[in-house]
């Protein structure tokens, strides 16, 4: 029997989110393993053609369009992926483990009365068995989790994934029968944008991040200027945070954002298990600390230890010569 995925697409502002992007490609690979097919659904205002131009792989991708989709209000939204489930007969929906995610997986779960599997960092099929290892207790902890029946919703936490082909799956508007929306939230009027300048910390392929090393907002500047010089973003651990040195938007772990860049430099970050958390599927992790000894040495492939405020300067002096080809 074939086995459906309907995979989520998340969008913010028209733009289709890049951690939805890797879930798609991670679920195109899963159809190595047996006889799976693969329809998406982007609910909301998705609509340009550059956008849907991002996604390659196989499948129909399903675009729902209409009035109350347009605030990302979870609940309208888990009314229109819940009929799309059911239309598919889909016994997997996968979505990114993104804040939206988190908070439309358990809604998904309750109307589908399926099983929910969150923070899922790889997954596999072993005959009719889906295998999910999830991490706990901040990522100390690895858990093997099957659904021995019924539907599985899944939230994938970070890891960029390319897409293996180049085919382009077929764009399908669609108007889904349901029943008269009921729970529209009232309280979403409006939604603001915390920094439109920069990229959003957990989508972006280069993040450099600052700590307490820091000494305040103001050493942020050093990062600010690398992080333009390299096309990244900047990130920030949870005490920066809560010292109100760097918006709650940038804070990188447990209770923060989980990213997936190819590139994560911690500068003055000691590596606290709650922060590591946030980076495990950092392909390449580089730290600048003057301590010797910080945990964050332990979880890093490159390390310097010394002053960030020396180092730093240094680093992106270098850059911008090597930039310049000198
Ligand atoms: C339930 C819970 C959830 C949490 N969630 C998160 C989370 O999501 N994200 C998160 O980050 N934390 C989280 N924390 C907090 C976490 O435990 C740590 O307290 C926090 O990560 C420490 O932040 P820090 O590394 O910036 O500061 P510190 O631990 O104070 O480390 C500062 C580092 O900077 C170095 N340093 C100092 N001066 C310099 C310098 N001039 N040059 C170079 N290095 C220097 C020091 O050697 C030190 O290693 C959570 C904690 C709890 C209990």
């Amino acid at each position: 029997m074939t086995r459906i995925i309907l995979v989520v697409f998340e969008q913010r502002d028209g733009v289709i989110r890049q951690s939805s992007i890797d879930v798609w490609n991670r679920a195109q690979a899963l159809k190595q393993q047996g006889d799976i097919s693969v329809v998406g659904i982007v609910p909301g205002p998705a609509g340009s053609a550059d956008e849907f131009r991002k996604i390659t792989g196989d499948g129909d991708i399903l675009h729902v369009d209409e009035q109350g989709l347009e605030l990302c209000q979870p609940q309208a939204y888990a009314d229109v992926i819940a009929a799309a489930a059911r239309e598919h007969s889909a016994t997997v929906l996968m979505l990114a483990d993104t804040a939206f995610g988190a908070d439309l997986a358990p809604r998904l779960s309750a109307r589908l009365r399926a099983s929910l599997i969150s923070h899922c960092r790889s997954l596999s099929f072993e005959g009719d068995h889906l295998l999910c290892e999830t991490a706990w207790y901040a990522g100390t902890v690895s858990a093997l989790l099957t659904c021995e029946h019924g539907t599985a919703v899944l939230t994938l936490a970070g890891g960029r994934c390319s897409a293996s082909g180049h085919d382009r799956p077929r764009l399908v508007p669609t108007t889904l029968e349901r029943p008269e929306p009921s729970g529209w939230n009232p309280v979403v009027e409006k939604l603001v944008s915390a920094s439109s300048s920069t990229q959003d910390v957990a989508e972006a392929d280069i993040v450099i991040a600052g700590g307490r090393g820091l000494g305040g907002p103001e050493g942020f500047g050093m990062l600010e200027s690398l992080a333009g010089l390299v096309g990244g973003s900047v990130g920030a651990s949870r005490s920066v945070v809560d010292e109100g040195w760097r918006p709650h938007a940038e804070q990188v772990g447990q209770t923060g954002k989980t990213i997936a860049p190819s590139l994560y430099v911690a500068c003055g970050i000691s590596g606290a298990v709650q922060h590591l958390a946030g980076i495990a599927a950092a392909q390449t992790v580089v730290a600048i600390n003057s301590d010797p000894e910080a945990p964050i040495f332990r979880a890093a492939d490159a390390g310097i230890v010394g002053d960030v405020f020396d180092v730093l300067p240094k680093l992106e002096g270098l850059l911008r010569e090597k930039l310049a080809g000198k």
